[in-house]
């Protein structure tokens, strides 16, 4: 699917945000800035995995394509620990104040399938479009229930370019009441926070439930930049964390800035957020990456391969910069294109070892079969991404850590941490079958005492160390073995 951009909107955005681009290139980002998302044993976890699903958009019911056994043979397939479960306002809330407890029982049977085999599941309240209903005419829109849908009768008419549909009178208007930028509809973002509260209720005391997103590709209407996501758009995120923490003190929080822009690579405007729950805070700044070059047609080889590279550089630039002020650590929520262009699989190697640089874990969009996904036909034939997802990584590390490589050349895997107090458990990495060590060949530089497992059905070696002092450091190098 080719996606071309309005150019007049490109231009505008890279002049408006230009200096605050040219502001991030010059910062330096150092480990100790570097933050992780803990599990209950205190190890820091690395997530890696799909969006599930965008065809949840248009399903009658608002669900995800997959059954229970197509969660299994993803993880057979690819030892993903990591979903981003899409779910719909308009199916939680279909009256206002009046939740649907059978849609929340059909999320949460689908979290249970992923909780069975060990995964963290990330509940992602997505809108595209504001909702279906600006317009009495079917659009791509999907989100927002009707009764939070106020277009005062404006024209929304489709587009060749579904993203250019946002542009639609009828959209921006809806948009525009949502933030009360009309100041005729205070009470929508109330609205919005209260069903992320009836939400966070249900699922608060599921150990597998690791988030929330608090709204997918946030768009402001009227209002863009800074004037957006430092106005309404921090606002919303404060109502809905306050609500979310009046139920739920635990579950990690993620915030993602405006689409426009900051999906390409330009400094986001999302200030500091206080989380009120008892202890550290737990917010995630939680980004997507579509690289503007790319959205604008371009593939991922030669002269504009080189291009995208220098586009994702000031991605991650900027990206780190937010989660810095922030104080967050990093979970890339979408990236992904159509496998079937050139240079498709290495783009995905490209992000996959920009965020293990990043130390962010990372979700795939998305887990469909529209040429984007991991799947050759709708039996779930591998196609040529799963191979490239089916890669080695540390689920969780048992420390700080301080270094995490991959050499797809070797299919060799690096892993350093330091020891810290209060932590327990051991380290887990994954490990495609042709990359896991012969019996006996682990490598592991440390001074301490040391057992390792290896749970063939699972796919994973974990690794306890013992005896050892905080601030210890350990090296863990995984060579393939000769089988
Ligand atoms: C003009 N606006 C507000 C806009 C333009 C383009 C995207 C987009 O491509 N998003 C990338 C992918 N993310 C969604 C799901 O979250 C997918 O449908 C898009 O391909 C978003 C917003």
């Amino acid at each position: 699917m080719k996606r071309r951009l309005l150019l007049p909107a490109v231009l505008c955005a890279l002049a408006l945000l230009l200096p605050g681009l040219l502001a991030v290139l010059t910062r330096e980002h150092t480990d100790t800035d570097t933050r992780y998302i803990t599990d209950e044993q205190g190890r820091a976890l690395f997530l890696h995995g799909f969006n599930t699903s965008g065809s949840a958009k248009d399903d009658p019911d608002r669900l995800p394509w997959i059954t229970e056994e197509d969660v299994r043979t993803e993880y057979d397939l690819m030892g993903t620990n990591f979903v981003r479960l899409l779910v719909q306002w308009q199916a939680l809330e279909p009256e206002r104040g009046t939740y649907d407890e059978e849609y929340l029982d059909a999320v949460a049977e689908r979290v249970d399938w992923y909780a069975d085999l060990g995964y963290h599941v990330l509940i992602d309240m997505h809108q595209d479009l504001y909702g279906r209903y600006t317009s009495p005419s079917e659009h791509s829109g999907n989100g927002a229930p009707e009764w939070a849908t106020h277009n005062d009768g404006l024209r929304v008419e489709s587009q060749e370019q579904w993203e250019l549909v946002y542009l639609e009178p009828g959209v921006m208007r809806a948009f525009d009441h949502f933030w009360n930028t009309t100041g005729e509809n205070p009470g929508l973002m109330d609205d919005y926070a209260e069903a992320w509260r009836h939400l966070a209720d249900r699922f608060a005391d599921e150990p597998a439930v690791l988030g929330y997103d608090l709204m997918n590709e946030p768009f402001g209407g009227s209002l863009q930049g800074p004037d957006f996501e430092a106005g309404p758009l921090a606002e919303l995120y404060r109502r809905s964390m306050e609500r979310i923490r009046e139920v739920d003190q635990d579950t990690w929080i993620f915030v993602e800035g405006q689409a426009v822009g900051v999906n390409w690579g330009f400094p986001s405007a999302l200030p500091h957020l206080e989380d009120p729950r008892e202890g550290e805070p737990r917010i995630v700044y939680a980004p997507h990456v579509y690289p503007l070059p790319m959205d604008l047609g371009q593939a991922y080889e030669g002269g504009t391969g080189e291009t995208v590279d220098a586009s994702i550089d000031v991605w991650s630039d900027s990206v780190r910069t937010t989660a810095e002020r922030l104080e967050a650590p990093i979970v890339l929520g979408e990236f992904g294109l159509d496998m079937s262009g050139p240079g498709a699989e290495r783009y995905v190697e490209r992000m996959l070892e920009e965020t293990e640089r990043m130390s962010s874990g990372r979700a795939y969009w998305s887990n469909d079969h529209d040429g984007w996904g991991p799947w050759a036909d709708e039996d779930l034939t591998p196609g040529p991404l799963a191979d490239v997802m089916d890669r080695p990584y540390p689920r969780a590390v048992a420390g700080q850590p301080q270094e995490i490589g991959y050499d797809p050349g070797r299919k060799t895997l690096q892993v350093s941490w330091a020891e810290r107090a209060g932590v327990d458990g051991p380290t887990e990495v994954y490990l495609p079958a042709d990359a896991v060590p012969d019996e006996g060949e682990l490598d592991l530089r440390t001074d301490a005492e040391w057992d390792a497992d290896w749970d063939e059905e699972l796919r994973i070696l974990s690794v306890e160390i013992r005896g050892a002092e905080p601030g210890d450091e350990h090296t863990l190098t995984i060579v393939p073995g000769s089988g």
